[in-house]
């Protein structure tokens, strides 16, 4: 376990891509079968263990922690696995904060997919015993289902690839064939014979776009379409058999049967995932409905009925069997046109082109777009081609400007692994109403990036001359540094106390200028709710 929940913490803070490949390929390169295939099947969401119930959990760690001491950590930790791993108290014969090495990731599995209901609690106990800070939130992670540490299946795969000299669209082939630890594959790492490919559909990497950074593009040569606010899919039918694809290669046919029942062209399309929300009738509802039916490998009926969900279609990669993905873009869109008219209108749309003279009447339209589901606008060169990833001129994003709210922090949190000496997690609030006459601060949201090195540093040391009360690993904070905070959105949510909560919070300045009594008001961001 030391070196996989290692390899988490090296992820959880690493921002860069390579950054993370090399992380990982490194972890697989070094440890022994069967630990990496298990840990390989753990980062592409292929670990299919039965899922400890939180509840469990909670009783157990109530056992050796004050319940309120837990509550009031976990309120401002925000997430159960992190909270339990930072509190855990060892017993006393065990040495502090030490993972002793016994417990291998292949025997955590092992025990964790053997283990009845009544003795999980136990068993789990003496596991977490073994196991210092990072070990326990490995542990809780891969016990409560799905480690969430940012990583695609994609990424795994490419990992491994550069690992061991393979090719990932050969990886990709014989993937679905494969189950963990996976031998076979680490095997023909090593010079073996190549795994047969599965009979599977086969996912393609998607096209991506680079964010618009000037407006010299002519745009007589682009086409416009709305940025959806939604999760980009790729459609493969083939073999009688539809699979549904994420942007991280991560089968998500199983969160939507609706709409991979409807799919039955053979063929592969690109476009955004939505669910129509009930209140709006047919459109496009905003990303916080598209969230209730994320994550979930089953959907009850229930979910189906309230959030359907149907595709907004853009691009083609396959028809039928003939590969369109070297065809101009004006191209592709007219074959798709005609893929589409055979849908079912109801689960499959077009995302339309916007006529735009130029980059004036363009602003005005990206700014004037109040759709909940819209967050920008797109440019494709007409005469592109489908290429996988990011290239230079081909695909620009161009996203509404960012919304931003003065709020005061409140509480501070250490970080994991390199971080893990800093105060860089902080959880900030507004008003309810003017402070000189009772208005109180409730949080609204929580944030560890958007500022630089040394501004780190000195929001660490900010929070610890400023402490007024602690709880677990949470320090309450007097209320007066105010923090301008960027965001993409503002939701409803039961999650905070104000009623609120942020999408993509970041620090975005610290602003030493402004008193804490004139940071925002709850009512002024709930007027940004579109
Ligand atoms: N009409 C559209 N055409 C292409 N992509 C679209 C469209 N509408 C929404 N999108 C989304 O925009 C993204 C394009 O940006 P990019 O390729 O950089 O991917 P990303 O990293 O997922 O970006 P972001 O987080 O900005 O959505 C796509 O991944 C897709 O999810």
């Amino acid at each position: 376990m030391r070196e996989f929940s290692q390899l988490l913490d090296g992820l959880v803070y690493t921002r860069s891509r390579n950054g993370k490949l090399r992380l990982i390929a490194d972890y697989l390169r070094r440890t022994p079968d069967p630990d990496r295939g298990w840990a390989l099947a753990a980062l592409t969401g292929g670990l299919d263990l039965p899922a400890v119930k939180p509840a469990a959990i909670r009783a157990i760690v109530e056992e050796r922690v004050d319940p309120v001491l837990l509550g009031l950590s976990y309120d401002y930790v925000g997430d159960f696995a992190e909270t339990v791993a930072l509190i855990w108290p060892k017993p006393a014969d065990q040495p502090e904060e030490v993972d002793d090495g016994s417990l291998s990731l292949a025997a955590a599995v092992d025990r964790l997919s053997t283990l009845g209901r009544s003795e999980a609690p136990r068993a789990l106990a003496a596991m977490l015993d073994r196991l210092d800070a990072s070990g326990r939130f490995a542990l809780i992670k891969l016990a409560t289902g799905g480690l969430r540490v940012g990583i695609s299946a994609r990424l795994a795969k490419t990992a491994l690839a550069q690992a061991f000299g393979l090719d990932v669209d050969h990886v990709e082939e014989v993937w679905h064939g494969l189950a963990p630890p996976y031998g076979a594959l680490f095997a023909w790492g090593a010079g073996g014979a190549r795994p047969e490919p599965g009979d599977m559909p086969v996912f393609r990497p998607f096209m991506l776009a680079h964010p618009l950074e000037d407006m010299r593009v002519d745009l007589a040569e682009y086409a416009a379409e709305w940025k959806w606010d939604g999760i980009r899919v790729q459609i493969v039918h083939a073999g009688g058999e539809t699979r549904l694809y994420s942007r991280a290669g991560d089968d998500i046919s199983r969160s939507f049967p609706d709409v991979a029942a409807a799919f039955a062209t053979p063929g592969v399309v690109d476009g955004e995932l939505l669910v129509k929300g009930v209140a709006q009738r047919g459109e496009a509802a905003s990303f916080n409905a598209l969230q209730q039916r994320l994550g979930r490998k089953a959907v009850s009926a229930r979910m189906l009925a309230d959030y359907p969900a149907f595709v907004r279609l853009y691009d083609i990669l396959f028809d039928g069997a003939a590969d369109m993905r070297a065809l101009p873009w004006s191209e592709r869109r007219i074959r798709l046109e005609g893929f589409a008219a055979a849908l079912d209108p109801a689960r499959f749309d077009l995302s339309e082109i916007i006529p735009a003279a130029d980059f004036a009447a363009l602003e005005d339209i990206r700014a004037g777009a109040r759709d909940a589901a819209i967050e920008g606008v797109m440019l494709k060169r007409r005469d592109s081609p489908y290429v996988a990833g990011r290239r230079t001129g081909l695909w620009y994003k161009w996203k509404r400007d960012p919304l931003t709210a003065d709020c005061v922090m409140m509480y501070a949190q250490r970080g994991h692994g390199k971080r893990s000496s800093f105060y860089s997690d902080y959880t900030f609030g507004c008003w309810t109403g003017d402070p000189a006459t009772g208005g109180e601060l409730l949080p609204v949201g929580k944030a560890y990036s958007g500022f630089t090195d040394e501004e780190l540093a000195w929001l660490d040391r900010f929070v610890r001359n400023h402490s007024v009360a602690r709880f677990g690993p949470v320090r309450e904070v007097e209320k007066t540094l105010v923090l301008e905070v960027a965001f993409d959105s503002i939701h409803e949510s039961r999650r905070h106390k104000s009623g609120l909560a942020m999408r993509f919070p970041r620090i975005a300045r610290i602003r030493h200028d402004k008193p804490a009594a004139e940071a925002d008001r709850i009512e002024t961001l709930r007027r940004m709710i579109v």
